[in-house]
């Protein structure tokens, strides 16, 4: 209804139907995209999300390979398993779901991926290539962002964006694709002085701290485009965001919701990026 709202789930719809020509499309030459996610233990927040890419990688025509795997499992297991992942012809894109147990070590699991196979985009030769500009996987988040903004106008040339949060999987990739696009980019994080007077800056403000409301009407800007990357379970068993919605609503010329705005364009890139992984793979051999 309000135009301000950026609806993710929408868009999400509209680039997970062209994914699902497209895979027909590599079908009929042969090649049905494959994507392997591996869960190890029994989160259930974890065990959600699988199960809604599960659902979303069938629903798209595409081979789904779903490993539940112990909560005690060894890190020499998991990278077995990733191995076999890697040497499987049927499979082009593998994502270990995160976070992992404490006896395993994320970037040792991370790095074991085969770059070609990393539709995450975690790998650090895929972090080192979006870092220089070269093709590779580049993290869902924040591609699925900028798929956002693109598709909802919003120009980024000389505009200030500002990014808090510098995590590898969405903060630090997020700047460097708004990099790409001429925008001029700050990164603010926990150990930021007086975050509203950088935020305020912000005609782009991208908010990933995993804090419930963290960024209230005094962090913004009159007019900003207000990205909100908060995944937070409140007490009340609902999803909330890193922005106090209603409060920054009225100062926002653009704001996505939580859920309805990031999260379901996540899910629609990592279906995006297994079918480029899938036509990389079928092409070349083919
Ligand atoms: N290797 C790895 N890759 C990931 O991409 C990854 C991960 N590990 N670990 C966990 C996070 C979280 N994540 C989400 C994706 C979609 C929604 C999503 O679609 N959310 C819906 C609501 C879902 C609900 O209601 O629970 C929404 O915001 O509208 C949320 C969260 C991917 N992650």
């Amino acid at each position: 209804m309000d135009g301000k709202i950026i609806d993710g789930k929408e868009i999400s719809r509209q680039i997970k139907e062209e994914v699902k020509q497209e895979v027909e499309q590599l079908k009929a030459e042969g090649c049905t995209p494959g994507l392997a996610v591996i869960l190890v233990g029994n989160d259930p927040a974890s065990a959600s999300y699988v199960g809604s890419k599960e659902r979303t990688v069938q629903a798209l025509g595409m081979h789904s390979e779903v490993i539940r795997m112990d909560e005690a499992t060894s890190e020499a297991k998991l990278l077995g398993e990733i191995r076999r992942l890697n040497d499987d012809p049927a499979i082009h894109g593998i994502l270990v779901q995160l976070p992992l147990p404490d006896q395993i070590d994320e970037q040792r699991i991370i790095s074991e991926i085969a770059p070609e196979k990393d539709v995450d985009g975690f790998h650090p030769v895929n972090a080192g290539k979006l870092m220089a500009g070269l093709p590779g996987f580049v993290p869902c988040t924040p591609l699925g962002i900028m798929v956002m903004l693109e598709r909802s106008g919003v120009v980024l040339e000389g505009k200030h964006a500002v990014v808090v949060g510098r995590s590898n999987i969405v903060g630090k990739p997020m700047s460097m694709l708004l990099l790409q696009k001429n925008a001029t980019v700050t990164v603010c994080h926990s150990r930021t002085a007086d975050l509203p007077s950088i935020t305020k800056q912000a005609d782009i403000l991208v908010a990933a701290v995993g804090r419930e409301g963290m960024i209230g009407g005094e962090h913004v800007k009159e007019g900003a485009v207000v990205i909100d990357v908060g995944i937070n379970r409140g007490t009340d068993g609902k999803l909330h965001g890193d922005v106090d919605f209603d409060a920054v609503l009225p100062i926002a010329s653009k704001i996505t919701p939580v859920p309805g705005g990031v999260g379901p364009m996540t899910i629609a890139m990592l279906m995006a990026n297994t079918l480029e992984s899938a036509r990389n793979a079928c092409r070349q051999n083919g």
